[in-house]
């Protein structure tokens, strides 16, 4: 990319909606948990441990991507753990001059050694609120249900997520092995989260076709799509979404590694764009996909020939997405003006 361009893009103001915990944690943070906690892991050097938590080129599915979060998990099983890495994932996401992030964890895993479901989300939050205060950074969590967890744990997650909504938490979500789990079997606990009132989104048309996008707007509540890719075989849904600004949080480069589509080539994300759809570009996961998010924005710059103009778009479509306060977005987006009015011109070119 032209040195100005990703200049450009590192000053700009970004947000990130989509963004796993377990799967952002620095290998030499994971190494030195380990170290703490006197754990042997199948590396004690950086190079060594890196590869061990990151996927390679050869990755084939969503299943196969997953496996990478069972070592860094090892380590995420105290209070002081998952609150440091919540705090380092401010920092990080500041390192890109992020603005504002949703970050999602799994409550139910990081129980191992005893924590509760509400010990592992205020943990997570303490972190989060500890760097939104040294960075600047706005940061809340999203807790996941799991797809191949039992009914009782996930609707335990829901339980106490509504006793931390407004207070840190700003949603819930559907992760895990879309392909083995379809959306439909999760509607009596998306149903107790909406009766509950918090916010919805879920992992859906990544792994597996767009029943389960329809699936999860129509009977889950989701009031966001996590992915979305596979949005377009359904026409009629495709419009739906669109008409009603239902938010995609698409993640180019995670979304190519788990082959939500056979490649760049086909990944939809300007179509979607071009079609009206509210197109949201977030990391997924740091470490795993090796990824940040100027890396995700030059990609879709490079790829896809998004005008400065049209990233800036996907920026405001993302404060617009945030699951936040109105007055909180007012802000955000004034914030972020003043940032992108000193990179831009208004026009299509790029001024530093
Ligand atoms: O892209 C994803 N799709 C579905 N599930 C995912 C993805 N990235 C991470 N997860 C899972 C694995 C993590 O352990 C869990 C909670 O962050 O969420
Ligand atoms: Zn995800």
């Amino acid at each position: 990319m032209e040195e100005k361009k990703w200049k450009a893009i590192k000053k700009l103001p970004k947000i990130d909606l989509h963004l796993h915990l377990d799967g952002s944690v620095k290998p030499g943070t994971v190494l030195d948990l380990a170290k703490t906690q006197g754990l042997i892991l199948p590396g004690n050097t950086i190079d060594k441990i890196r590869p061990l938590l990151q996927i390679d080129e050869n990755c084939n599915s969503l299943k196969e991507y997953l496996s990478k979060f069972d070592l860094v998990s090892r380590v995420l099983q105290t209070s002081e753990a998952i609150e440091r890495v919540a705090f380092e994932l401010v920092e990080q996401a500041y390192s890109t001059n992020c603005k504002y992030i949703e970050v999602r964890f799994g409550p139910q895993l990081h129980r191992e050694k005893g924590l509760t479901v509400e010990e592992v989300i205020f943990s997570v939050i303490k972190g989060l609120k500890k760097g939104e205060r040294k960075f600047g950074v706005g940061a809340n969590a999203i807790a996941c249900c799991l797809r191949h967890h039992a009914i009782n744990q996930n609707i335990e997650v829901i339980q106490a997520s509504a006793q931390f909504i407004d207070g840190g938490l700003a949603g819930v979500d559907l992760a895990g092995d879309e392909a083995s789990f379809p959306a439909f079997l999760f509607r009596r606990i998306f149903k107790f989260a909406d009766k509950k009132r918090i916010p919805i989104t879920i992992h859906a048309g990544e792994a597996a076709g767009s029943e389960n996008i329809k699936e999860a707007v129509q009977h889950l509540g989701a009031t966001r799509i996590g992915h979305g890719v596979r949005l377009r075989e359904d026409l009629h849904l495709l419009d739906y979404l669109s008409k009603n600004k239902i938010p995609l949080e698409m993640c180019p480069i995670s979304n190519i590694q788990t082959k939500a589509c056979s490649g760049w080539d086909d990944y939809p994300i300007r179509e979607y764009f071009d079609l009206g759809l509210m197109v949201t570009v977030n990391t997924d996961n740091l470490t795993v996909s090796n990824t940040n998010l100027n890396k995700e924005y030059a990609m879709v710059m490079e790829k896809f020939n998004f005008t400065f103009k049209e990233i800036y778009q996907l920026v405001i479509n993302s404060i617009d997405a945030a699951f936040i306060s109105i007055e909180e977005k007012q802000l955000l987006k004034k914030q972020c003006k003043v940032e992108y009015d000193l990179i831009s011109t208004g026009e299509e070119e790029v001024v530093i």
